[in-house]
């Protein structure tokens, strides 16, 4: 049997049942190969090929600069990876705002050139056309309401969003244009449990408190591979900063002093 024909890959129709039996789901972002099998093998749930990669591979400022290239570059090694998680991929900016026909091509790109199941399209209400036609396609797609990170020219940077009346219709518009899940972004704890309570399809936050289906996060930010700044909602669960300094520095150390390569690195 295939790979991505495994009985034990997660689906959407698997996360609709952990959030009905408050089962809470587990998603993080992964961009490389060996990140993802390690993630994948220590049973995280979905992985995200998040547009963030923009920011946290690339040093970029903002999410916009990635190209759908290099989403697929990376999509395709993080879907090769993953035996059991469900792999969503963010459509970068800005194929998931282009015409339609253009958005389900670059759906069909990704579902077409990588092992990855699903995709992501920020926005809600005024979505709700695109996120039908790639649902009817037979392209599962999560949307993202809340703090859209493409939209941090608009909005002048990264704001929690408090308009709670607003991010009920853009989530509930989303759910019923298709939308597998919906993932909330940086609103008040109180909001996000209102709009989980407003929709029947799974709800992940991040920023958005404990009253959701499920939560997501930057994987760099949780092992402690980011160049400075952490957001608030952020916990840092590792140090892979100080692991890779340390390793480096003692290379450099032992190589200065001609302690490596000793014989047992060294070929006869
Ligand atoms: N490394 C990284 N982690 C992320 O979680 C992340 C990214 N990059 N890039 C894309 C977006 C941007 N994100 C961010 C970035 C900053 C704040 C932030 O500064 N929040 C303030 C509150 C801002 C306000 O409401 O005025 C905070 O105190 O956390 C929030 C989300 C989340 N996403
Ligand atoms: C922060 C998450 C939700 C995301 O969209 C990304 O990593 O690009
Ligand atoms: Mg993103």
């Amino acid at each position: 049997m295939a790979k991505s024909d495994s009985p034990r890959r997660v689906t959407t129709s698997a996360l609709a049942k952990m959030a009905r039996d408050n089962q809470p789901i587990t998603m993080l972002t992964a961009y490389d190969f060996p990140t993802a099998k390690l993630m994948d093998q220590a049973g995280v749930d979905c992985l995200l090929v998040g547009d963030s990669l923009a920011m946290v591979v690339q040093g970029h400022e903002t999410t916009l600069p990635v190209t759908l290239d290099q989403m697929i570059y990376h999509a395709e090694m993080v879907g090769r990876a993953a035996e059991r998680a469900l792999v969503v991929v963010d459509l970068p900016f800005p194929e998931g705002q282009l015409s339609v026909e253009q958005t389900l091509r670059a759906g069909a790109r990704i579902l077409k050139e990588t092992r990855c199941q699903a995709v992501k399209l920020e926005g809600g209400f005024e979505q709700a056309e695109r996120i039908r036609a790639l649902a009817t396609a037979g392209i599962p797609v999560m949307a993202h309401v809340g703090l859209r990170p493409q939209n941090v020219h608009q909005d002048g940077g990264y704001k929690v969003q408090r308009n709670t009346e607003r991010l009920i219709l853009d989530a509930r518009a989303a759910a019923d244009a298709g939308a597998f899940a919906v993932l909330i972004e940086c609103v008040p704890a109180e909001t996000a449990r209102q709009i989980t309570k407003a929709v029947s399809v799974p709800t992940i936050g991040i920023g958005a408190g404990p009253h959701v289906s499920g939560q997501v996060l930057v994987t760099n930010d949780l092992i402690g591979l980011t160049a400075g700044y952490l957001p608030r909602f952020v916990k840092q669960y590792g140090n892979i900063a100080e692991a890779i300094t340390q390793s480096v520095t003692a290379y450099c150390d032992e190589v200065r002093s001609g302690q490596y390569p000793s014989d047992e690195h060294s070929f006869k």
